[in-house]
């Protein structure tokens, strides 16, 4: 059974997949603590907060309420909401804490690609074809580590910037793991001024890439 926090189709936003129709399955539980974390209400899994599917499909504005559903209910789910997307978005909280092969295999099984947002903290169990982009999360509050493993397994890697000190804790963690990626973008955090300056000057000096959360300034989800 996967926790669900929310189901909805829209545009990627970020990244290389930047302007992809999407279906979002937001997972909910994340332990890793980004101080500036956009996702807060993923973090917990409350009981008293458990509901029906529907009820997680239908939310009109964030909230910490998630309900339980298999692979095959999520796809069912997906089939009866007439999404036209065939792109899935697996993201969280931190959607690295479950088995994403049952949910992955029988999303591409129906002709879906799939594309994991995580944080590299928690071993990838996810089939080959699936995307992954890791997003690593280097000295947050929950005391995690990004995983050598994480870092290989990684199509693209998108690291949130806002001060020099997260650019530097970027490359010494490539130089940590060795690994020395083909595909890096920066975002800037919370759409800051001098967040969003930083990651354009640090992207040019290092032909990295620049990842502005495009549905942030269009005002969707
Ligand atoms: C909310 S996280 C969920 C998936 C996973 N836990 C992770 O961190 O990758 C999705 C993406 O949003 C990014 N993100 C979260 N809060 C942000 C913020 N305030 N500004 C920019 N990016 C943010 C994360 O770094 C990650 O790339
Ligand atoms: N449009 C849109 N694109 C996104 N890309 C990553 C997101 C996330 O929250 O993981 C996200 C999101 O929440 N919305
Ligand atoms: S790892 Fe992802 S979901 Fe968890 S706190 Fe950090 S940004 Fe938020
Ligand atoms: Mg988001």
């Amino acid at each position: 059974m996967y926790k669900i926090n929310e189901v909805f189709e829209t545009i990627q936003g970020e990244a290389s997949f930047t302007g992809t129709p999407s279906i979002f399955l937001r997972l909910q539980g994340c332990p890793v603590g980004c101080s500036w974390c956009d996702t807060k209400q993923t973090w917990d899994v409350d009981n008293v907060y458990k509901v029906s599917l529907d009820e997680t499909v239908e939310k009109k504005a964030d909230s910490d309420h998630w309900a339980n559903a298999s692979a095959e209910q999520i796809l069912a789910l997906f089939q009866s909401r007439g999404y036209t997307a065939k792109h899935v978005v697996i993201t969280g909280g931190e959607p690295c804490m479950f088995d994403l092969n049952p949910v992955c295999n029988l999303l591409h099984e129906h002709g879906f690609s799939t594309q994991i947002e995580t944080s590299g903290t928690f071993e990838i169990l996810a089939p080959e074809q699936t995307w992954v982009t890791v997003s690593p999360k280097i000295n947050m509050r929950g005391g995690y580590e990004v995983l050598t493993s994480t870092m290989k397994r990684a199509n693209e890697i998108k690291h949130p910037v806002a001060m020099q000190k997260h650019v530097e804790e970027l490359e010494e963690l490539f130089a940590k793991t060795g690994v020395n990626p083909k595909l890096v973008y920066l975002q800037p955090i919370s759409q800051k001024v001098s967040a969003t300056k930083l990651a354009i000057d640090t992207c040019i000096a290092k032909n990295w890439r620049l990842s502005i959360q495009v549905h942030k300034y269009l005002g969707i989800s």
